[in-house]
């Protein structure tokens, strides 16, 4: 664990994974937190530039119960910052990494609007969230420009991730629904 300037960070159960956690001024209009620091960041990582590489910042809506997952990406992957601007989702990940010591692990997390803290994701895992609250925003910056063609992923509910849902889906997405299994992806990344 580390300290610098009003973020805590912590490492995860995951190789490389890191939650941020910022401590949000609150006084009576409400409270202002700073979402991302490109120098805390850099110094974070001990990796100058790395900040600059988050290239694009997008945010997704979605409804109580919604789940949208289990998604990677080939080629050298993407790193993420993932965050829950509104309301509050349960985020799993799975290290696809051949070779890391905690490949084929997952963890949880809660990310919600109260704590605002948040995930660092390396290159190389399986992403996904569920709504908890009737409102969920997701908010989370990528390292390089979307491209469908590079999209894999594993059904949420596989039976070798035997992912802990908090609750059955309302909704799940046709591609995501559709999405093949963990034999499959280990076939689609030479694993
Ligand atoms: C992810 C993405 C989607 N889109 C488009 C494609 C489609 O028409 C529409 C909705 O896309 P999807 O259904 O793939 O959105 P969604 O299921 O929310 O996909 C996201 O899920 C979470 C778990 C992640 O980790 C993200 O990286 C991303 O894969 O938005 C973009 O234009 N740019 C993007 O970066």
């Amino acid at each position: 664990m580390r300290h610098n300037r009003g973020v805590r960070i912590d490492t995860t159960d995951l190789a490389d994974v890191l939650v941020l956690t910022p401590e949000p001024h609150r006084d009576e209009r409400g409270l202002f937190t700073r979402t991302f620091d490109a120098d805390e960041f850099d110094a974070h990582l001990g990796s100058p530039g790395a900040a600059a590489r988050f290239v694009q910042d997008s945010q997704s809506r979605s409804v109580g119960g919604v789940i949208r997952g289990m998604h990677g990406r080939l080629g050298r992957g993407e790193a993420k910052l993932v965050r829950c601007a509104h309301g509050a989702v349960h985020d799993v990940l799975v290290d696809i990494r051949p070779g890391s010591p905690t490949f084929g692990r997952q963890q949880a997390f809660r990310l919600d609007d109260e704590t605002f803290r948040h995930l660092y994701v390396p290159p190389g895992f399986l992403h996904g969230f569920q709504a908890l609250t009737d409102v969920a925003d997701v908010c989370y910056r990528i390292d390089r420009p979307h491209d469908p063609s590079e999209d894999i992923g594993v059904r949420w509910d596989d039976a070798h991730l035997a992912i802990n849902w908090p609750t059955p889906p309302t909704i799940v997405s046709p591609r995501d629904a559709s999405a093949g299994d963990w034999a499959a992806l280990l076939a689609a990344i030479g694993a």
